[in-house]
C-alpha cells in the first residue's frame, strides 16, 4: 500500500498479488461500495524501458483499453497514476492466465485448445480491423472468465499495441517519392506484415495449447531461438502430438509460416476447416453473446424434447 493513489485506495481495497508481468503485478482488489472483486494492474514506469518509451507505450494502451469494444477483450473500469506507477482497474477474469491452466493441464483436449483459439481470433480480428496490431500475444495474456473448461477467454496487455496509422502513411505518400524505400508502396509496411506479427503468435499460442510445450526452445537445437525461429525450424514431438487431429496441426503449420506475405492471416484462420465446428462455433457464441439467447423467442415446453434430442445428436456428431 505503499505510495497507492489516495483516490484509488477511497474506492477500492487491494490486497494479495494474483499475477505478475515484467513491468509490473496484478493484485486482486474489492470496490468498496459494491464489495466487487476486481483486477488492478500496477505498471511501474521506471522499468527497463527508458522512461519516454514506458510513458508512450501506457497512453496508447489506455488509448486503447478504454476504446475497443468486445466480448473477448479485457474491459477497465478505472485509471489512474502517480509519478512512478499507473493503476488500472479491470474485471477478474477468475480462471486467471491461460499460461497456468496449459501449464496444470499438460496439454488441452483439442475441443478445448479449438474453442479457446477460435476467441481469441475472434479478439485479434476485432483488433486488426480497428487497426490496432496486439504485438505481444502469450498465455500470461490470455485470461479465462472461470475455472471450467468451457469458458470465455479474453485477451489482455496492450502494452505492446500499436496503432496503425494510415494517415501517416497518407502524409508520408505526399512529400517526394524519390528517397522511400519499396516497401513502404508494397502492401508490407501499411496493414500487411504489421498484423501478421499476431498471427505468428497465435500459431505460437495454439501449438502450446495443443502441445503443452513451446514450438521454439533452446533444449531442441543447437541453434538459439532466434534462430530456430528466424528459420521456422519448430519441432512436433511424436508423443506429444500423437492425438491432435491433422487439420489442427495444418492450422499451426500454416501460422508458423517465416515469410509474412505467406502467413496465413486471421481472417483465413477463421476459414479453416477445423475452425468450421458447429457445435464449437455455438458454444462460443453462447459464451461471447449470453444476451443472444435472451433475444431469441423463449422456446415453448413443446419444443424442448426436439431440442434435447439435437443436442444429443450433435454431440455424437462431433
Ligand atoms: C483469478 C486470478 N487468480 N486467482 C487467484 N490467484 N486466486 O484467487 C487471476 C486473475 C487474473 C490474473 N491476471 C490478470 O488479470 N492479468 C492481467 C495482465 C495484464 C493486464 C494488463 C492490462 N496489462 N497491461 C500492461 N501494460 N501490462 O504490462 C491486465 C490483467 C491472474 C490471476
Amino acid at each position: 500500500q505503499s505510495s497507492l493513489p489516495t483516490a484509488l485506495q477511497d474506492k477500492y481495497v487491494l490486497t494479495r498479488r494474483i499475477g505478475t508481468g515484467v513491468c509490473g503485478e496484478v493484485r486482486l482488489a474489492f470496490e468498496r461500495s459494491t464489495c466487487r472483486k476486481l483486477a488492478v494492474k500496477i505498471i511501474n514506469k521506471k522499468n527497463f524501458q527508458s522512461e519516454g518509451t514506458a510513458t508512450r507505450n501506457a497512453e496508447t494502451e489506455i488509448q486503447i483499453l478504454q476504446r475497443v469494444d468486445h466480448p473477448c477483450l479485457i474491459k477497465t473500469e478505472d485509471f489512474y497514476q502517480t509519478e512512478d506507477s499507473y493503476y488500472i482497474v479491470l474485471e477478474l477474469m477468475e480462471g486467471g492466465e491461460l499460461f497456468h491452466r496449459v501449464k496444470s493441464q499438460q496439454q488441452l483436449n483439442e475441443g478445448v485448445a479449438k474453442l479457446y483459439f477460435y476467441q481469441m481470433l475472434c479478439a485479434v480480428q476485432y483488433l486488426h480491423r480497428n487497426g490496432i496490431i496486439h504485438r505481444d500475444l502469450k498465455p500470461e495474456n490470455i485470461l479465462l472468465s472461470s475455472n471450467e473448461d468451457t469458458c470465455l477467454i479474453k485477451v489482455t496487455d496492450f502494452n505492446q499495441s500499436r496503432i496503425l496509422e494510415e494517415a501517416a502513411l497518407m502524409r508520408t505518400l505526399c512529400g517526394t517519392p524519390s528517397y522511400l524505400a519499396p516497401e513502404v508502396f508494397t502492401h508490407a509496411s501499411t496493414t500487411g506484415y504489421g498484423l501478421a506479427v499476431d498471427a505468428w503468435s497465435l500459431g505460437v499460442l495454439l501449438f502450446v495449447c495443443l502441445s503443452g510445450y513451446a514450438p521454439f526452445h533452446e533444449s531442441f537445437s543447437e541453434n538459439s531461438v532466434k534462430e530456430q525461429i528466424i528459420r521456422g525450424e519448430f519441432t512436433m514431438v511424436p508423443s506429444k502430438w500423437r492425438r491432435v487431429s491433422n487439420q489442427a496441426k495444418d492450422v499451426v503449420r500454416k501460422l508458423l509460416v517465416v515469410d509474412p506475405t505467406q502467413r496465413m492471416s486471421v481472417d483465413e484462420a477463421l476459414q479453416h476447416p477445423w475452425l468450421q465446428d458447429q457445435q464449437m462455433l455455438q458454444t462460443a457464441r453462447s459464451l461471447m453473446y449470453p444476451e443472444g439467447e435472451d433475444a431469441l423467442p423463449a422456446a415453448a415446453p413443446s419444443d424442448a424434447p426436439v431440442a434435447a434430442s439435437m443436442e444429443v445428436e450433435s454431440s455424437t456428431g462431433e
